[in-house]
């Protein structure tokens, strides 16, 4: 919790401010969304902050994976950009950062949840997906997949501060950052420390019907006030493709126009669509990797054109 943070909109009328010793514990604060990470945080700039910005220091793009609703397949996707921004490119240094402390999925979608994090002198050691592409999970360190669920929130935002700024990442291209379903206390703490750690922008993550949206609407607003460049929006399972006949249907029907409409209705770029399809779910549970075992199936042909507009952004920036 620093006291760069702003007050939500919805904040009471006698907020004693986010940085006062007070935060989160005085009358005022009695039903207010920040009450907790108020409460829990320490006041005035947070010493993790500076600590998180020197880890990342030779990170060329940071970027924070979100999304409004949980399971829409924010981690699927965060995945599948890595392996897209990896693939073919020997050069460009990718690594995930796992901090989804209520479902940590990559090490078993990434195809390494058998291997271990190495702790040295310097902090912890990603672990190697591919030659350039590598790990790090809030899953590797949790003793058991259970722990975290039973803790209370000031405890995982501890947990988060703690994971955040003790990863040995060396010098790395794309950094995409898998962060907890919003609105939650650790997804609060994780995108906010990591905002103000400098990142390049953050991609939403939806699905097309208007439960997801409003969501997303929500998340939009939130970056807005940490001041995180929205790079664009990803509809996920936009359609459903038949393996039998080929038939395309919409399983999430678009009532409203689905991510495109929103993202001109909230003036953000649309990033793209990935069809739902069963043998992507199947091969993310086994750890095996879409792009180079069905390089022709919809789903890599629709998320090379998204990795590509995804690097003409992060390069427009530099
Ligand atoms: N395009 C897709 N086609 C088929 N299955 C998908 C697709 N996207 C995601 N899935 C599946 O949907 C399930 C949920 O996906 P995922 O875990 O990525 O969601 P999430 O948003 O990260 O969830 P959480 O909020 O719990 O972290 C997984 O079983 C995944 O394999």
């Amino acid at each position: 919790m620093s006291a760069d943070i702003k007050r939500p909109d919805s904040a009471p009328e006698h907020c004693p401010g986010v940085g006062s010793d007070a935060a989160g514990k005085a009358a005022p604060c009695s039903g207010c969304p920040n009450q907790q990470i108020c409460a829990s945080g320490p006041k005035g700039p947070d010493p993790a902050i500076g600590l998180i910005k020197e880890r990342l220091i030779d990170v060329k793009h940071k970027i924070l994976v979100l999304s409004g609703k949980g399971g829409v397949g924010k981690s699927t996707v965060t995945a599948l950009l890595s392996r897209a921004l990896a693939h073919g490119k020997n050069d460009r240094n990718v690594a995930v950062l796992d901090a989804d402390i209520c479902g940590p999925s990559q090490p078993k979608v990434l195809g390494v949840a058998d291997e271990q994090v190495h702790q040295s002198g310097s902090g912890w050691s990603p672990v190697s997906v591919d030659d350039n592409l590598s790990l790090m999970s809030i899953g590797f360190l949790l003793s058991s997949p259970d722990d975290a669920v039973i803790w209370r929130g000031p405890k995982k935002n501890g947990m988060i501060r703690q994971f955040l700024s003790e990863v040995d990442w060396g010098s790395l291209d794309y950094l995409l950052v898998d962060t907890p379903p919003g609105t939650s206390d650790e997804h609060l703490s994780a995108a906010t420390y990591l905002s103000q750690a400098g990142v390049t922008g953050a991609i939403i993550v939806t699905t097309p019907q208007e439960v997801a949206l409003l969501d997303v609407r929500k998340e939009i607003d939130f970056c807005r006030k940490v001041n995180v460049r929205i790079l664009g929006v990803i509809e996920n399972m936009s359609i459903f493709v038949c393996p039998c006949c080929e038939r395309m249907s919409e399983i999430f029907p678009a009532t409203t126009g689905g991510a495109r409409q929103m993202c001109k209705e909230m003036d953000v770029p649309y990033l793209g669509n990935l069809p739902l399809d069963p043998k992507l779910a199947r091969l993310c549970d086994e750890g095996r990797d879409i792009i180079t075992e069905m390089p022709s199936s919809l789903v890599v042909q629709a998320l090379n054109g998204i990795v590509k507009d995804l690097i003409d952004l992060c390069e427009k920036k530099d």
